[in-house]
């Protein structure tokens, strides 16, 4: 029988909905819903599964919300953006996680999230870039980076390791994604106290004062009300800011001109947006190139990172990440099936810009504004780090390895302007903040440090968006770090077995 009350609703099921799906259900007394807008293709199955998400070696792009700009992208289907991602498996420096520890009472750091970091790399199934997968590109991008004195890593993600070049961890079983669904919520799919509601979208919570009494959703049969004792947001970075305000929880202002009632107005809700800016270094793939990798779209296209210093580097690790990519283009449609591009994207590991995710209306349907304010940081910071890290990848082209393959193309000085760089940034696909974690006091926290948001009493923040510092990283493995934490702080206040309500 379906149910329509549960102890805890999961909102959201994407990377860290499934993680906290499989850890809260795990108490047999515990109701658990997982409410997911997209679909959900049931257990791991090559037939069942569309093909462009099984295939780990390029993100895809055929499950996006929205179309739009890529540095906007995410999923709408189980796993979410963990079905679709890159699968690069990344840790940020132990700096970035004991930086939390001053949003949260000193209880998130580096020592609190290391095992489930650990945990999560091994459910993920990370391994390494087999190395008859790697490409003479990814190969002379080795040899470059090593000829201009950066250091082989042995394993990227080691913790004292500073700078360097090295293959990058992939979560992925052979060709395979191995993303959330599978990872987390496959083996709990038995649970008779687990229910998956799949294509159906959160549309607003309903209150009784501070305290949540359910969720509308928008399913095939129209609108439908479920009800739950406690709620946890997982609608990603992009989308729990704009189902708080249409709930009425967030910036008056916003609220107001969204025509959403004032219920609890929270001035942090959907500001402290920060990705990872971007700008890239085109390059002109050589007939060596070509040679070399005959068929692009048969091999992982990023398969090396480079993580380097700048000059205006902050501690003694890795601001900048470069990423050297031999790839067929998109087409028009996001897939993979264009001509060879060559190139390096330069991604700036640790930047100052903060931007902000509004919801667009009252319809649910509608895409979220999102304003990345990507390099519009006073001091000029995030401009003077990605252009050190352009200046690398020059540097890098140049070598004697890489050379032979692709050809630089101009690069003219005005790029450096701060109006060319504002036009031609872009992201790496890792937003985090719009429910940042930190001290009710503070106007841009959203949530305490168990996720709580500030004012209400049953609704929870699980995902990417409670990050209050975004490491220095790609976000996958830290988010499911964070809701497999949660999952363990949570647990025991939203048991079944503490008798609030039946699950009926
Ligand atoms: C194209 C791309 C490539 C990436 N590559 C990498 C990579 O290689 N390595 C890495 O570490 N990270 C990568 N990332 C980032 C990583 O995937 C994210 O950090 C991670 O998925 C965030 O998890 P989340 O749970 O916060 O959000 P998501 O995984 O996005 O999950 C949110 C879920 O909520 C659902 N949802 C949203 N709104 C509603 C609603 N109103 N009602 C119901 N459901 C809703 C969505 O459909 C989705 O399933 C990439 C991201 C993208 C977009």
């Amino acid at each position: 029988m379906r149910r329509t009350h549960f102890n805890v609703l999961i909102v959201g099921g994407g990377a860290a909905g499934c993680v906290l799906a499989n850890r809260l259900s795990e108490d047999e007394r515990t109701g658990v819903g997982l409410v997911e807008a997209g679909p959900d293709y049931g257990m791991f199955d090559v037939e069942r599964w569309p093909a462009e998400l099984l295939d780990a070696r390029s993100a895809a792009r055929g499950h996006d919300w929205n179309p739009g700009p890529s540095c906007c992208a995410r999923a709408r289907v189980i796993g979410g953006s963990s079905a679709h991602n890159g699968c690069w498996a990344m840790l940020g420096a132990p700096a970035d996680y004991d930086a939390w520890a001053a949003y949260s009472g000193g209880s998130w750091d580096h020592a609190a999230l290391r095992p489930y970091l650990r945990r999560a790399m091994s459910r993920l199934r990370v391994r390494p870039v087999a190395p008859a997968d790697r490409t003479a590109w990814h190969e002379a991008v080795i040899e470059a980076a090593r000829a201009l004195g950066l250091p082989y890593l042995e394993d990227v993600n080691a913790e004292h390791e500073r700078e360097g070049v090295g293959w990058v961890p992939l979560n992925a079983v052979g060709g395979t994604r191995w993303h959330t669904a599978f990872a987390y919520l496959d083996p709990a799919r038995d649970r008779p106290n687990l229910q998956v509601v799949a294509r159906s979208l959160a549309v607003r919570l309903e209150f009784a004062g501070d305290r949540a009494t359910g969720l509308v959703v928008a399913g095939e049969d129209g609108e439908r009300l479920l009800t739950a004792d406690t709620v946890i947001l997982c609608c990603g970075t992009y989308g729990n800011p704009p189902l708080l305000m249409r709930s009425g929880v967030g910036p008056e202002a916003v609220l107001r001109r969204l025509g959403a009632p004032v219920l609890h107005p929270r001035e942090g809700v959907g500001e402290n947006l920060v990705d990872h800016s971007s700008l890239g270094l085109v390059l002109d793939p050589l007939e060596s190139l070509h040679a070399a990798i005959p068929d692009a779209a048969e091999s992982y296209f990023a398969q090396t990172v480079i993580k380097a210093c700048s000059s205006v580097a902050r501690d003694a690790f890795w601001d900048i990440h470069i990423v050297p990519s031999a790839a067929p283009a998109e087409d028009a449609q996001g897939y993979y099936n264009g001509p060879l591009t060559a190139g390096f994207y330069v991604n700036v590991m640790a930047p100052d810009a903060r931007g902000s995710v509004r919801a667009g209306s009252l319809d649910p349907e509608e895409a979220p504004v999102i304003e990345h304010g990507f390099f519009t940081d006073a001091g000029g910071h995030d401009r003077q780090v990605v252009l050190d890290g352009i200046d690398l990848a020059h540097e890098l082209a140049r070598s004697a390895s890489l050379a032979g393959l692709a050809g630089l193309t101009p690069w003219p000085a005005e790029r450096r302007e701060k109006a060319s760089v504002l036009a031609d940034a872009n992201g790496y696909w890792h937003p985090v903040g719009t429910c940042a974690m930190g001290p009710e006091d503070d106007p841009l926290a959203v949530a305490d440090e168990r996720g709580r948001v500030h004012g209400l009493e049953n609704v929870h923040v699980g995902d990417a968006s409670l990050m209050p510092v975004i490491p220095r990283a790609n976000t996958h493995l830290t988010t499911v770090a964070v809701a497999d934490r949660l999952g363990d702080l949570l647990a025991p206040s939203v048991s079944g077995a503490r008798g609030r309500s039946e699950v009926r």
